[in-house]
């Protein structure tokens, strides 16, 4: 369902105040490992108010294009032998998600490198194409660095996941307030988000959107945190 061609601005404007679902894979080889699967996953959230969804793989760029004229943010997620950048780490990955139908591009932040082409050289050929890109940053002085490289979108998404920001619990809510303040691009809070507060708080601290997975998409996950709510016995009451 390809929709009417977007500009860079539409998508961008496309994502305000929106709750964009991340419907990814959670465990490799795992029973949502598949990619019939994650779209259904994506639509059913679709019906459920989501204003855009982010999927992993060109495959399941493809698929979802072909059934949602929502916005679509494309990611490829591999690992880069002797570098830490894993989402979206070259051209070809971008391109590719250009031609599956992704209306933005989401690419990590890497400040210790990437194995080809700059961050500043994919952003080009994916405004040479019309499309959008979202930075996937840890901390502030990456999300400064990716506006400078062309970034149209920052997201917080890396901020606990990388070695330097361990300590990090996300949603990293302090960050997006900051780079709200400071920077002259939307800013979206990505991780952590797993109830009303954390959305509101979000948007509280000045996010163009919030990017939601694990809990809504990671049913395993959903439920280990519900059944470790289960209490020990001894506080158990009593059934006769
Ligand atoms: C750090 C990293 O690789 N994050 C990935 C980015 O695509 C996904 O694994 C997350 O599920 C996504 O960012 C949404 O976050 P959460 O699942 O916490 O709502």
């Amino acid at each position: 369902m390809r929709p009417e061609p977007r500009t860079r601005v539409d998508v961008v404007a496309l994502l305000a105040r929106g709750i964009v679902v991340s419907a990814q894979t959670h465990r490799s080889g795992g029973p949502l490992d598949d990619a019939a699967t994650l779209v259904r996953l994506a639509l059913a959230a679709g019906d459920g108010g989501a204003s855009a969804f982010r999927v992993a793989s060109a495959h399941v760029v493809e698929l979802l294009r072909s059934q949602t004229a929502l916005p679509i943010i494309g990611i490829t997620k591999h690992d880069v032998p002797g570098y830490d950048v894993y989402i979206t780490p070259t051209l070809a990955d971008a391109t590719a998600l250009i031609d599956a139908g992704a209306d933005m591009v989401a690419a990590q932040a890497a400040p210790d490198g990437r194995p080809a082409e700059t961050f500043e050289e994919i952003a080009r050929a994916c405004h040479d194409r019309g499309v959008p890109v979202l930075a996937d940053c840890a901390t502030a002085d990456e999300a400064f660095q990716a506006v400078d490289a062309g970034a149209d979108v920052v997201a917080t998404t890396m901020a606990g996941y990388t070695h330097g920001t361990r300590h990090v619990v996300p949603p990293a809510l302090d960050l997006a307030a900051r780079l709200a303040r400071e920077l002259p691009v939307p800013v979206i809070v990505e991780g952590g988000v797993w109830d009303r507060e954390a959305v509101a708080a979000a948007f509280e601290a000045g996010a163009h959107a919030v990017v939601v997975g694990s809990a809504v998409t990671d049913p395993e996950r959903i439920t280990r945190r519900l059944v470790e709510a289960v209490p020990a016995l001894e506080n158990t009451p009593t059934h006769r």
